[in-house]
């Protein structure tokens, strides 16, 4: 292996300590803690286990946790209103709606029901708009996992301006929210997604390829210039990310492991907005 490792572990970690400092002196301040609340519609392992693992986090953060779980025949009427009841209590401060919902609910108006100011998980259209425009004046917050991407990207001073950044896939909570962010940091992004054609060419011609597409080992390391940075957003069964990394290894410069990457940054994203959004309702 010849890529250095972007390990997301360690700042996570870090970005996790200083929220719990923030935290212990908004309670201390104002008598509150401040409170996340997640929403799990359905019975998939898998989002039972995320969901698990941010109510952890947020406990050792001094986060204090609302959990709300729904049958998987829950509608989206009866959803909607279980986030507006949360989105109107002003003990918690940020909602996270677990992502993927079942299919006979309308995921997007589940989304709407989450007041931007408590939107810590950034999927609402005015979150979008704010991240998009790059305008600071709204309340909204970034996409979790775009987000902690970002923050991976500058800890390792990668290098965004003028640079060509792949985004391949556009799933409104990952690969578009990540293209968004890359544009506001002056990189050229192109979108790749099922119908592109010729995707092995287009991601050689990268800079930085950031995997979001849902397909574990889908991008292979024939397709990345020598030197390019790999981002691997993916969280495919099994822990087994969207790039074939041993491939990937071989060729780029700079490579983010799975697990141990994003992963662990999407949480202490989350986590660190929860306490910007506790702030700001308490200040
Ligand atoms: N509302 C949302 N839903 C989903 C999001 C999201 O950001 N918001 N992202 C994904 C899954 N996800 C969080 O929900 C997530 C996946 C994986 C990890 C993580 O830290 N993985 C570890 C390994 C896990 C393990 O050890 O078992 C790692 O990569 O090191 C965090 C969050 C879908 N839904």
């Amino acid at each position: 292996m010849t890529a250095e490792l972007m390990i997301g572990t360690d700042l996570a970690a870090e970005m996790v300590a200083k929220a719990a400092e923030r935290a212990a002196a908004l309670q201390e301040q104002y008598g509150v803690q401040p409170c996340l609340a997640t929403v799990l519609v359905g019975d998939d392992p898998a989002s039972a286990t995320y969901v698990r693992m941010k109510q952890n986090r947020s406990k050792k953060a001094g986060i204090a946790s609302r959990s709300v779980v729904l049958p998987a025949a829950t509608t989206t009427d009866e959803l909607v209103a279980e986030i507006r009841k949360l989105s109107d209590d002003p003990e918690v401060h940020g909602i996270l709606l677990q992502h993927p919902v079942p299919a006979q609910i309308d995921e997007r108006a589940a989304f709407e029901a989450i007041d931007p100011a408590k939107d810590v998980d950034g999927v609402t259209m005015l979150s979008f708009a704010a991240m998009a425009l790059n305008d600071a004046s709204e309340p909204g917050f970034h996409s979790a996992t775009p987000g902690g991407i970002m923050r991976l990207l500058a800890a390792y001073d990668v290098p965004l301006e003028g640079a060509h950044a792949v985004v391949i896939g556009r799933s409104p909570i990952l690969g578009k929210p990540a293209g968004m962010l890359l544009l506001a940091s002056n990189a050229t992004v192109t979108y790749a997604h099922s119908r592109t054609r010729d995707l092995p060419e287009l991601v050689r011609t990268a800079d930085v390829v950031i995997a979001a597409v849902g397909k574990a080992n889908f991008v292979r390391g024939d397709w990345l210039k020598p030197g390019a940075v790999v981002v691997d957003a993916g969280y495919n069964e099994g822990n087994v990310g969207d790039v074939h990394f041993e491939e990937a290894a071989e060729v780029a410069r700079l490579i983010t492991p799975v697990p141990g990457g994003v992963g662990p940054m999407t949480i202490a994203l989350l986590l660190e907005q929860t306490v910007d959004a506790a702030a700001a309702q308490l200040g």
